[in-house]
């Protein structure tokens, strides 16, 4: 139905002309065809009018919706009635009840609510594809009609009528496929109120579906002890566990020097090779310190299997088993369940003059602590731009910047004045390293932003770059950075769980907030 048919009786009712929409759309006013209606506050007679309509009405077939709306009226008749009846409280209540109802009828008008009040909406292919199309991949519709006020009236215009919160869908804002896989958060929708659920910062387990085969150790260089316990790790892992043993081309000479009977001790020839060792190994264990975990993380450009770090330095952030008993921990690991921290990396491409319009990438670098941008051996004060996703964050004057993972927060970031932050937190740190500025202070950025560092072409000398303090290359003026976080993090096995190892670590290492406890004399509060 379109409008009131101009053959229908001029009614008697008290709806101003704002009042009413005339044609099923919000924005029309009802304006009697004849314009012939007297104030209906001031008649006695307007149910009767009123009645004369429905009945009309319903001769002429009305559809639901004009069916609905001549309730309506019976009832803004009644109230009317009680009002001429001298009800004050029922003008009040008629003016509410107008108010209502012009609210829901505009709502309701719309044929798609009025589909989904009725529970006649059966999605379509086409609604289906519209709404992918609209989330994307990897969008959240809601799938509630919202229930949230129904209203009981003593009219059955409001029955199986809902107000409703305005629907609302939630989509990623994915640049491609890629970044996809950042998305951790599983976001629940009922109801329109959004929460989360799931969080990728729960501790991870790991369950060997086959027992583990082979085994990489990595040592660190030149330390005695580390090579004692390498080779009767080797010899036990062999003869007791039946697993087969990889390490560098370095230390099978060692083992070999020493005594020939290592010849089974398997290791590689070429850096081919290298490219392919995470195909073929199970395991990686460290025997050394923090400097050995980053090697091992180093030595694995894309996936990297679980690593198990032994401590053997001064410090071990990373490091969490202790090596005198590493057979009970490589025994309890070899049968699973293990415990997981998933340690991001960054990947970094280093941009030759940027601002040619061929793009000049290296081959993109992986760093596990952090990567670090300062001025080397100039003296001037580095000069570096700074975007993230492409918006100016802010420009660098001092000795440099770091951008640090939070695993690498413990390192260099912290020594600059980062904060320490939980492994398990996804998050860039941008630290300054003795920046000119009194209000430099670090920032954390989410893990899913691309930074970029240029050196400007007015920088008065060249900046340096180095990963996990390794790798060192120049940026000349116009060359630039660019880090995002890699989609291969290292899988470190822990001793207890992610935050346990994390606390210990700051507490023994760095022996965090150690302070005398007050002792009870002194002075005291008066009670
Ligand atoms: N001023 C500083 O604190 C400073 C300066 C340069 C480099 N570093 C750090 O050294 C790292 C390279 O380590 P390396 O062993 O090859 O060099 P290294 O032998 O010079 O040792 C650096 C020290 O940093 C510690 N360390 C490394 N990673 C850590 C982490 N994630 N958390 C806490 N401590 C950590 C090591 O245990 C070691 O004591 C760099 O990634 C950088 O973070 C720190
Ligand atoms: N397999 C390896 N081959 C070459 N270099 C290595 C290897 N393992 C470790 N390194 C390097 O040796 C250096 C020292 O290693 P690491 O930090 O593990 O020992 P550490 O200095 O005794 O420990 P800490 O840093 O806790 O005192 C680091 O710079 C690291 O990059």
């Amino acid at each position: 139905m379109s409008s009131l048919s101009p053959s229908l009786s001029p009614c008697n009712f008290a709806m101003s002309p704002s009042e009413l929409t005339s044609n099923g759309s919000s924005s029309g006013t009802f304006v009697h065809p004849e314009n012939g209606f007297k104030d209906p506050l001031s008649s006695l007679d307007s149910e009767k009018v009123m009645m004369e309509f429905l009945q009309q009405s319903s001769v002429k077939g009305i559809d639901d919706h004009l069916f609905e709306f001549s309730e309506a009226l019976r009832t803004v008749a009644k109230a009317l009635r009680r009002v001429a009846e001298g009800k004050a409280s029922a003008q009040a209540e008629a003016a509410e009840w107008k108010r209502k109802y012009e609210l829901e009828r505009t709502r309701n008008l719309s044929k798609e609510f009025r589909e989904l009040s009725f529970g006649d909406h059966h999605d379509t292919e086409s609604d289906r594809t519209n709404n992918e199309k609209f989330c994307g991949k990897h969008g959240i519709c809601s799938q509630h009609i919202l229930r949230d006020g129904e209203i009981d009236f003593d009219s059955k215009v409001f029955h199986n009528k809902i107000m409703r919160k305005a629907s609302f869908r939630l989509s990623w804002g994915c640049n491609g496929e890629k970044n996809g896989q950042h998305k951790h958060d599983i976001v629940s929708f009922e109801r329109g109120n959004i929460t989360t659920a799931e969080r990728s910062s729960k501790q991870i387990s790991l369950r060997w579906e086959s027992p583990p085969q082979k085994v990489l150790i990595l040592t660190k260089p030149n330390s005695i002890s580390v090579q004692v316990l390498c080779a009767e790790m080797v010899r036990w892992l062999k003869h007791q566990k039946n697993i087969d043993v990889l390490v560098e081309p370095r230390v099978r000479n060692e083992l070999l020097l020493d005594d020939s009977s290592y010849s089974f001790v398997q290791t590689w020839e070429n850096d081919e090779e290298i490219l392919h060792l995470h195909t073929k190994v199970d395991l990686v264990v460290t025997l050394g310190g923090d400097g050995t975990v980053l090697w091992a993380a180093s030595i694995f450009k894309g996936p990297v299997p679980p690593l198990v770090p032994f401590s053997l330095g001064s410090l071990g952030f990373m490091t969490p088993f202790q090596s005198e008993h590493y057979q009970e921990y490589l025994d309890a690991i070899i049968k699973g369940p293990i415990s997981i921290t998933l340690r991001h990396r960054l990947q970094c491409h280093v941009i030759r003059d940027a601002a040619k319009d061929e793009l000049e990438t290296e081959e993109p670098i992986l760093a596990l602590n952090e990567v670090t941008i300062d001025r080397g051996i100039s003296s001037y004060l580095t000069n570096l731009e700074c975007y993230c996703d492409n918006s100016f964050v802010t420009c660098v004057q001092g000795d440099g910047l770091i951008l640090s993972t939070t695993s690498g927060s413990t390192a260099y970031s912290l020594a600059a004045g980062g904060s320490m932050v939980h492994p398990q937190v996804p998050g860039i740190l941008f630290t300054p390293i003795c920046p000119h500025s009194l209000s430099f202070r670090p920032l954390i950025l989410p893990e899913n932003v691309t930074v970029r560092v240029q050196v400007p072409f007015n920088s008065r000398g060249h900046a340096w770059v180095s990963f996990d303090g390794k790798d060192r290359k120049q940026l000349a003026a116009g060359d630039a950075l660019v880090c995002s976080m890699a989609p291969w993090p290292v899988p470190t096995a822990c001793q207890v769980n992610s935050t346990h190892d994390f606390l210990r670590s700051i507490h023994e290492d760095l022996h965090w907030n150690l302070r005398k406890t007050q002792s009870f004399d002194g002075p005291k509060e008066l009670s």
